[in-house]
């Protein structure tokens, strides 16, 4: 089987953009004192091809997968533990569980490769594509039917969901050593300057893991296209976010991007479909070192930067207030006209001499 990429419309609509434009710059506020949330109605508009944006059903998807070579002490936890988050996320304790209440997500969990068998639960989607991927200091992470499998579970996930909004997290032990080897090989960052601490590494540990990782990335040298790439150096649930951020694209939902590892995916979708970027709110700046690098290479600039790390979607949650509050105030802002404020046309009269 082999994923066909969906296809994403660019959202570059000239008279749409000005109308919005319009719409935003006659508002009772000096022109761009709202800021970044100004581009972001913008882009909200443009997706939703309308200058009344609206939202339904929002939904927190976290793709949960082990890594191989988390065996390699990569990470500051076990691989144990992504199991055991798993099971805190369908009992309800999570960081991620919270946030999804407090901002009224429903929440999936799903299974894209956990080394462990999970029994079922109403939030848990099972698309297990195998338990945990291959030590990628040795063997690509996995083979192209699994890659091709997890980007079209990924897609069938979002087409199962309702909603034109929807965010990305993850859970997966030693995943951002996969986000790191993904970003040098597809934008020739530099592996030392992608690598972070994740989950806490001290720095005897950091200086292991940019060893280990300097010997996975030796190890694929011709895995250089982006799905080459994600096969020999990602993971399940990278894969699968990376179909899912597609599909999600091209039914125009609103997508919602977390910190490193999910942007990770997005980096790859981008590196497969480049209009898919136009869909993407980047919603904080992990503490990950390689996020500012990932965001800069996409020149894209985040909501928020609280340094945090911990991954989940937690970062896309944290943002969504701020995606509500740009699209109410391009929806429900009065105008210069409507509100019978003078704009600064009539300042600029009165200072021409006449
Ligand atoms: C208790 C716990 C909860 C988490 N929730 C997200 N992560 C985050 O940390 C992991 C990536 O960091 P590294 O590459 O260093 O392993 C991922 O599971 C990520 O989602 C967690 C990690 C831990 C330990
Ligand atoms: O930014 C992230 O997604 C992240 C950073 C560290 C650990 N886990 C996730």
């Amino acid at each position: 089987m082999t994923f066909a990429l969906p296809p994403i419309e660019a959202v570059t609509d000239v008279r749409l953009e000005a109308k919005l434009r319009h719409k935003i710059d006659n508002k009772t506020k000096p022109v761009g004192s709202l800021g970044q949330l100004e581009d972001l109605a913008l882009q909200l508009g443009l997706i939703q091809r309308s200058d009344v944006v609206t939202f339904q059903d929002p939904q927190m998807v976290v793709f949960a997968a082990d890594h191989g070579i988390a065996a390699d002490g990569v990470s500051a936890f076990p691989q144990a533990v992504t199991v055991q988050m798993v099971a805190n996320m369908l009992a309800g304790g999570a960081a991620i569980n919270v946030l999804s209440r407090q901002h009224g997500f429903a929440l999936q969990v799903v299974d894209a490769g956990v080394a462990a068998d999970l029994e079922d639960h109403p939030q848990l989607i099972k698309r297990k594509i195998g338990h945990g991927t291959k030590n990628i200091c040795k063997n690509p992470a996995m083979s192209e039917e699994q890659l091709h499998a997890a980007l079209q579970a990924g897609a069938d996930i979002v087409k199962s969901l309702p909603g034109n909004v929807i965010a990305f997290g993850e859970m997966g032990i030693a995943n951002t050593s996969s986000a790191a080897l993904l970003l040098n090989r597809l934008t020739g960052i530099a592996l030392k300057d992608a690598t972070g601490r994740g989950t806490g590494l001290t720095d005897p540990q950091l200086r292991h893991k940019r060893k280990v990782l300097m010997l996975a990335i030796l190890r694929h040298p011709d895995a250089v296209e982006p799905l080459q790439a994600l096969a020999a150096l990602g993971g399940f649930e990278i894969a699968m976010m990376t179909g899912a951020m597609l599909q999600a694209a091209s039914q125009r939902r609103v997508i919602l991007v977390d910190g490193f590892i999910a942007g990770a995916a997005a980096l790859v979708a981008y590196k497969l479909v480049p209009q898919v970027l136009h869909y993407m709110v980047f919603c904080h700046r992990s503490a990950e070192r390689g996020h500012r690098l990932l965001l800069d290479h996409l020149k894209a600039r985040a909501l928020l930067d609280l340094d945090m790390r911990l991954g989940e979607g937690t970062g896309a949650l944290l943002a969504w207030p701020l995606v509500q509050s740009a699209a109410r105030l391009m929806n429900e802002m009065a105008s210069f006209a409507s509100a019978g404020i003078s704009g600064k046309e009539s300042v600029e009269a009165a200072m021409t001499p006449p």
